[in-house]
């Protein structure tokens, strides 16, 4: 497979494609051959243990970081040489910024803002006026505070319309709801369901919060040993790793619980034997974060063996 060769259906090139990726620091080799393809409009959540990567392929991705091999291609140019025109259609949501604290917060975005002046095209006006943009990330009465005394929530909501400033066909965000209260929380996925309806804007998001990644992610891919081992949307990765779902029913009054591979055949069966006297019925398929945990567990596990069958094979040869 090459990174050209990932087209959807109608014909468009995806906005990121990743063919092999390498990354190295000194002597180890933290990304192993990562394949990543990302399409127009899509939300794919990066998932990831600490330290599995997920940081360095963004950055990869955002041309901040070189590789060590590999193809990529991001809004159809190599990021190791995305010029400033390239680099005016990506928005980056990095963890807070902590310059210009005495300017207030609109000032800043407007600052900011002129950067993205002379990439303004006939269908993306850049850059987005600051007033609708404090509308859109729920800032509107922060607008002349200065940035210093925004709370951790409020400035997090600024980071992100930093990101937005430029109107960006494609952002980044990297742990975007850490220190959120779930208020705040609940507003951020919002912004990001009107993100992609209004701009269409594509997002690759991290997050250590599998439930936001079940809720904002169109796929989820989740990285591991240094490559994706997993690809899909949370229900197809809940169906590849655990299949059996949970049914949980009174009959005549006395719970019951069962774990089947046939949710529906089952339940229809109870129905068909007992009718009536099935009461309070639930079924539980396995949560993204079942399914996350399970996969990092057979991943740790499967390195314990291969280190124990190192160590037994270092001995035989000693
Ligand atoms: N500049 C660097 N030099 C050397 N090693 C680095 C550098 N940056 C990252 N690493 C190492 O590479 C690995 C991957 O780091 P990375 O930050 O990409 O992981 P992550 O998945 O984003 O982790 P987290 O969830 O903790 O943010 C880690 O072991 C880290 O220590």
């Amino acid at each position: 497979m090459t990174v050209s060769s990932e087209r959807p259906p109608n014909g468009a090139e995806p906005v990121v494609a990743v063919h092999d990726l390498r990354m190295r620091y000194g002597p180890t080799e933290v990304l192993r051959g990562v394949d990543l393809v990302v399409h127009r409009g899509e939300v794919l959540g990066l998932l990831g243990p600490n330290g599995a990567g997920k940081t360095t392929t963004i950055e990869i991705l955002e041309g901040f970081r070189r590789r060590s091999a590999g193809e990529v291609r991001v809004l159809g140019a190599d990021p190791e040489h995305g010029d400033e025109t390239w680099r005016a259609r990506i928005g980056v949501v990095l963890q807070s910024w902590r310059d210009h604290a005495r300017w207030s917060v609109r000032e800043l975005l407007d600052h900011l803002g002129r950067y993205y002046l002379p990439y303004s095209t006939a269908d993306r006006q850049r850059p987005y006026e600051v007033a609708d943009l404090l509308t859109l990330v729920g800032l509107t009465g922060q607008a002349d505070t200065p940035t210093a005394r925004l709370s951790g929530g409020q400035r997090r909501r600024l980071d992100v319309a930093i990101g937005l400033v430029g109107r960006p066909e494609l952002l980044f965000l990297d742990e975007p709801t850490v220190g959120f209260d779930p208020q705040g929380r609940q507003e951020f996925h919002d912004l990001v369901g009107r993100l992609t309806e209004r701009e269409e804007t594509t997002i690759v998001l991290t997050t250590h919060d599998l439930a936001e990644a079940e809720k904002l992610a169109d796929r989820i891919v989740i990285l591991l040993g240094g490559r994706i081992v997993a690809d899909g949307t949370a229900a197809q990765l809940a169906g590849q790793v655990a299949g059996r779902a949970e049914v949980r029913y009174t009959r005549d009054g006395e719970w019951n619980v069962h774990s089947v591979e046939d949710a529906t055949g089952h339940v229809r069966e109870l129905f068909a034997r007992y009718g009536t006297a099935i009461g309070d019925l639930e079924v539980r398929r396995p949560s993204l974060e079942d399914v996350y945990l399970t996969m990092v567990r057979d991943f740790e596990s499967g390195r314990r063996t291969e280190a124990a069958a190192e160590l037994t094979g270092a001995g035989a040869e000693a």
